[in-house]
């Protein structure tokens, strides 16, 4: 069972990843263009480690290049099988957390780190354990996918940008807790919807010493304004689906048994426009927060429509041709 929630009749795996994937999930829907990608760690309320995130990315990756998709699910599978709990996304892995971000190593090579760091022994371990042959395969524990690095990883930010450049609408579909940098990943996706019974928000980066000083932050002040959102950071409280939606953060809130088919229903009301309007859109809404990159982003995609045109090809063919580009019957606009 991928998830209770995972109406196995809608959806197939995109088979070439899914069955790689060991942190993920990633299926598209027999019906629509619309893809689902869950975490799928549900006993540790799905958060990621660098494994994780580098999953998350190439599926994003993978769905971004599919023409005919248009929506993104991204949500969390579950129950946990310890205790029931539901959960979109609790953060980054604390138990792999190492000096200088997050580890490829599993827990006790973490922990193995932390005890030879604290004796001032610095050395890595694919320092210790590796050679660097060993490193590129399944050396970490943490799946044939995972990349072992000598660095630490604080690379769930590069998938919150993919998300928000992905010119597609990037829907977070929240069965359970949505915490720390889950938090600040739903705040990037372009809506949130919210499983009225089991979904609940918190932000917990000040006490694990962590600060989304980006999108989780400075862009969720954005949404619910300065002082709801230096609450939520300031004083960590939890908040259930109708509270959030409340604040603005959560677009809709329904009943926990629904909550996957209403997710594919909005997939299905956005498949249904334009996609050219729908990139333009999204891009335009980023446009205003995101300075020079908002509008090179955006630049990028007119430059396309623009290339669209018999005046550009004109001009290419001009070029490609050795002759003069003809311009003459292409109006000045206003
Ligand atoms: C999520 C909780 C509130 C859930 O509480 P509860 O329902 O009572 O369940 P628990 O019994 O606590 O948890 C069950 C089980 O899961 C394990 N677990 C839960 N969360 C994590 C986690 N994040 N890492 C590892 N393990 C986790 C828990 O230990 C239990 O295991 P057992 O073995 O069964 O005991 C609560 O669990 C909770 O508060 N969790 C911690 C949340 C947290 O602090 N997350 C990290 C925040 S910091 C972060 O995410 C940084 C992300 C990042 O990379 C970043 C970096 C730089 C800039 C920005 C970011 C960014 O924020 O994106």
């Amino acid at each position: 069972m991928v998830s209770e929630l995972f109406d196995d009749t809608l959806w197939e795996p995109v088979a070439e990843l899914n069955d790689e994937f060991t942190d993920i999930t990633y299926h598209r829907a027999v019906d629509s263009g619309t893809v689902r990608i869950a975490f799928d760690r549900p006993d540790v309320r799905n958060a990621f480690r660098p494994g994780t995130v580098d999953e998350l990315y190439d599926a994003l990756d993978h769905a971004k290049r599919q023409t005919d998709v248009g929506c993104i699910l991204l949500t969390g599978n579950g129950p946990s099988s310890k205790d029931g709990g539901w959960a979109f996304c609790s953060g980054g892995d604390q138990t792999v957390r190492g000096e200088d971000g997050y580890q490829y190593e599993g827990d006790e090579e973490s922990e193995a780190q932390s005890v030879r760091e604290s004796q001032g022994d610095s050395r890595s371990p694919s320092e210790v354990h590796c050679t660097s042959e060993d490193a590129s395969e399944d050396a970490s524990g943490q799946g044939p996918r995972a990349r072992a690095s000598e660095q630490g990883r604080l690379h769930i930010l590069e998938v919150q940008r993919l998300i928000r450049h992905i010119p597609k609408v990037v829907v977070c579909v929240v069965p359970g807790w949505a915490v720390g940098g889950g938090h600040s990943l739903h705040v990037v996706c372009d809506l949130t919807l919210a499983s009225e019974e089991h979904a609940k928000f918190l932000q917990t980066d000040p006490d694990v010493a962590s600060y989304d000083a980006g999108f989780g932050s400075a862009y969720l002040a954005k949404q619910i304004g300065q002082k709801k959102a230096r609450e939520v950071f300031f004083l960590g409280k939890t908040y259930s689906a109708d509270e959030a939606a409340e604040m603005g953060m959560v677009n809709e809130v329904v009943p926990h048994e629904e909550l996957e088919e209403t997710a594919l229903e909005w997939g299905d009301r956005i498949n249904a426009k334009s996609p050219t309007a729908m990139r333009m859109l999204k891009y335009a809404f980023n446009m205003t927060d995101d300075g020079l990159v908002g509008q090179q982003v955006f630049a990028g995609e007119a430059t396309r429509l623009g290339y669209m045109t018999d005046e550009a090809k004109e001009g290419r063919d001009a070029f490609v041709e050795g002759r003069d580009p003809e311009f003459d019957e292409f109006p000045w606009h206003y």
